[in-house]
């Protein structure tokens, strides 16, 4: 061993002073706010139970993770999957017990698509025949699948996608095939050393007649000895920029011969004949799993979001540098009001983004469980808008937070035992799959230009853009404070912005462009309708929720300066769209960048406390920095200690190397 032991008190447990202090002055008591986070007791003992049970099982320990080698990594992640599906036989965990163990583990498992796409998609465009063929074989591991869309050559425009499948009327099968290099599939999660099967995406052809892009189940490997089975090539796509175990992987199939019940049939089928049958109204319906993903990528965001400022919350009152007061003891870095301003607009945001993925959640449900499932499609424009421009409005805004927050402490932010550096990599890839953010904004915008057009031909409206026809005579911010008035404030800019968006689209209709070139040319704008659309939502249902919220009145009053804090902090991030629609004026300006830091000052005896609220497991946040008991430097020395790279004192390189230069240099 390289380092002698140290006289660092290594006794763990023992909670930071500074952080004990910031405890004991908060203003509420985190467990009752966790409480209205998680939804109440039951919960919360829930959460709570499933997490206690995962992390005191040491195949979960997730300490070591930044020092592992993607090979190590990948074995941990295969057996963490594997025990999660013995738990379901030996413990009877139900897909609500293996859902909080995955956000528990940052869904950092092997099998990670298999959960939250494959068996999904089954359950959505699958037959209750199929669904009772292929489901209990899934949830037994025998079929391990992964969702394969995204080829080589396209992963956006679907119509140009290019497998093909072709149904043979004289085997009753359909003829897999990979038009080669664009057409192979690239990208799935898992596809490349952990899964047996796969739901591709491919053109339903029959004869000859192309009949658009349809899911079909196709097995890859033999079940039993993994290998792949004859016409299938898989394999790993290589390194990426994350750090997480998934096995991206790449397809090819060449003639692979599957029955013709392999296409997922609940929307429409071909018949033996080859006839093909499409229900009424199901156009987009094989679309519906990637709305159901992007609404809770929504939820990923919040969790990012939150993990990242509790770990730099914690960290910046334990951490003490420089001078702040002349000759005084250094302060916590968390008194520095630059440091507050990092900090505490993005604990604003996290608790926004709790409320934003309640109403995506639930509005989904509502949707998909009641209205889809009676044959009522009327609400699907709007949530297919907002799953789109909230999937891609909250991961922007959850990135930014963790690059923020990673910064926010300094050098150790640089290191993996951070856990912040993970939160970076591992998020970075949700701004891309399920839809690339800009594309996913453009998304958004053809929905808002629609309900635009029709609120200026005096028509309805979605419910969501109610304020497009209501009645803002004057938006007067008398008092920065009041929640109706900044409600106003989002509102009139947001209307003003899609106004933009749709002059200029009528402008450039005018000028002689076809529709789309007028789309391409405004486009930027479009995007910017979108985002500000998409933050006055966010603002706003932040607003509405907390005020009518039965809760305590210290949880209430602190909420309640949140999102003030979080919607002042969004007025002075786009203060030029909003002094520019005139819902606000530069002297209002100048008043809400005080207040905004008035609220910091407020808001700061609670910083530590609003994060605790998160109930984070020290496990799930994997990081020295963001311990619970603060004991910063003493767990960066013991994980430091442990590092492969002090395994030995002297490394092999330098006998290697070093000693045989060394020596024939002094010939
Ligand atoms: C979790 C980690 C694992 C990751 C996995 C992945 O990444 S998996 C891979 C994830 N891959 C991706 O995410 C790929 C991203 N690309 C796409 O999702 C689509 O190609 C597109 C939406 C960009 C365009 O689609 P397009 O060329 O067909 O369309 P268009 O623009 O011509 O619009 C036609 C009409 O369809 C409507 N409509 C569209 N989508 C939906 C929907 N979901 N629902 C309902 N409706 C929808 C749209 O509103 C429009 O209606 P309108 O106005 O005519 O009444
Ligand atoms: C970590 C990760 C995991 C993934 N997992 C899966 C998986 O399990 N299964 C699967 O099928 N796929 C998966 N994907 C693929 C993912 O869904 C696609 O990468 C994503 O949909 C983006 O498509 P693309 O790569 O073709 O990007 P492109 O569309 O080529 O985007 C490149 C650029 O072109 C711009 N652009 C493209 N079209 C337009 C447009 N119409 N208007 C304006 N700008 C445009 C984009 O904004 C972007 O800037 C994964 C990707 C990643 C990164």
């Amino acid at each position: 061993m390289a380092l002698v032991e140290s006289s660092i008190n290594l006794e763990v447990g023992k909670v930071n002073p500074d952080l004990q202090k910031e405890r004991d002055g908060a203003s509420f008591n985190p467990n009752d706010m966790t409480l209205v986070l998680l939804g109440g007791p039951k919960r919360a003992q829930h959460r709570r139970e499933v997490v206690r049970q995962l992390f005191s099982d040491p195949v979960f320990n997730q300490e070591m993770r930044y020092s592992q080698s993607k090979t190590e990594r990948y074995d941990q992640a295969m057996h963490q999957s594997i025990r999660l599906a013995e738990y379901m036989i030996e413990k009877g965990w139900t897909d609500k017990e293996m859902q909080t163990a995955a956000v528990a583990l940052h869904y950092d498992l092997a099998t990670a698509v298999h959960a939250v796409m494959f068996v999904p998609t089954i359950l959505r465009l699958a037959t209750p025949e199929q669904q009772a063929e292929w489901l209990p074989q899934a949830a037994s591991f025998k079929m391990i699948g992964t969702y394969a869309q995204t080829e080589l050559g396209h992963g956006t425009n679907l119509k140009a996608l290019e497998t093909t499948a072709t149904y043979d009327r004289s085997s009753e099968c359909f003829i897999m095939n990979t038009p080669l290099p664009s057409g192979m599939k690239w990208w799935p999660g898992g596809l490349g050393k952990s899964t047996t099967h796969a739901l591709v995406t491919a053109n339903l052809i029959v004869d000859g007649q192309s009949h658009g892009f349809q899911v079909f189940l196709v097995q890859l490997r033999d079940v039993e000895t993994f290998e792949e089975l004859p016409g299938i090539e898989v394999g790993d796509i290589g390194p990426r920029i994350s750090v997480s175990v998934t096995d991206n992987g790449y397809l090819i199939m060449r003639n692979v011969k599957i029955p013709r019940n392999n296409m997922l049939s609940k929307y429409c089928t071909v018949t033996s004949e080859g006839k093909f049958l499409r229900q009424e109204g199901t156009a987009k319906s094989n679309y519906g799993t990637m709305m159901m993903v992007r609404a809770s990528i929504v939820d990923l965001a919040f969790q990012n979001t939150s993990q990242a400022v509790t770990i730099a919350t914690r960290y910046g009152a334990v951490r003490r540098q420089s001078e702040l007061k002349p000759g005084a003891k250094e302060p916590q870095i968390i008194d520095f009001v630059t440091q507050q301003y990092k900090l505490i607009p993005n604990i604003a945001l996290a608790y926004g983004l709790h409320f934003t993925k309640e109403y995506m959640l639930s509005y989904y449900h509502q949707v998909f469980e009641e209205e889809i499932q009676k044959g009522v499609y009327d609400s699907v424009p709007e949530l297919h808008s907002q799953s789109c421009g909230l999937k891609a409005y909250c991961t922007d805004l959850s990135m930014d937070t963790v690059e923020v927050c990673r910064r926010s402490c300094g050098g150790h932010g640089f290191m993996m035992a951070s856990g912040l550096c993970s939160l970076l990599m591992d998020g970075l890839g949700s701004v891309t799959y399920e839809g690339e953010n800009t594309v996913l904004y453009l998304q958004t915008a053809r929905f808002l230009m629609k309900n635009y057009a029709a609120a200026m031909q005096g028509g309805r409206t979605a419910r969501s853009l109610a304020f497009l026809t209501a009645n803002h005579p004057t938006c007067e911010l008398l008092d920065v404070f009041n929640l109706p008035q900044l409600q106003a404030v989002f509102d009139v800019r947001a209307k003003f912005m899609l106004e933009c968006g749709a002059v200029r689209m009528s402008e450039s209709l005018k000028n002689g462009r076809q529709q789309y070139e007028a789309w391409n040319e405004n486009s930027v704008e479009l995007v910017r309708a979108s985002k500000a659309y998409l933050d006055s939502f966010t603002a706003v249902n932040f607003m509405k929720r907390v005020s009518t919220l039965d809760i305590k009145p210290e949880l209430k009053d602190v909420l309640m300066k949140l999102c003030r804090l979080h919607a002042l902090h969004r007025i002075v991030s786009s203060a030029e769209e909003f002094l520019q629609s005139m819902a606000i004026n530069t002297k209002q300006l100048e008043d809400i960048r005080s207040a905004e830091i008035k609220l910091l000052a407020s808001l700061r005896p609670d910083a530590v406390a609003l994060v605790d609220s998160f109930d984070y497991h020290d496990q799930t946040l994997n990081s020295a920095l963001g311990r619970y008991d603060g004991n910063v430097y003493e767990k960066m020395y013991d994980l430091t200690k442990r590092n492969p790279m002090n395994e030995q004192s002297v490394h092999p390189a330098i006998h290697k190397y070093l000693k045989p230069f060394q020596a024939k240099a002094r010939l």
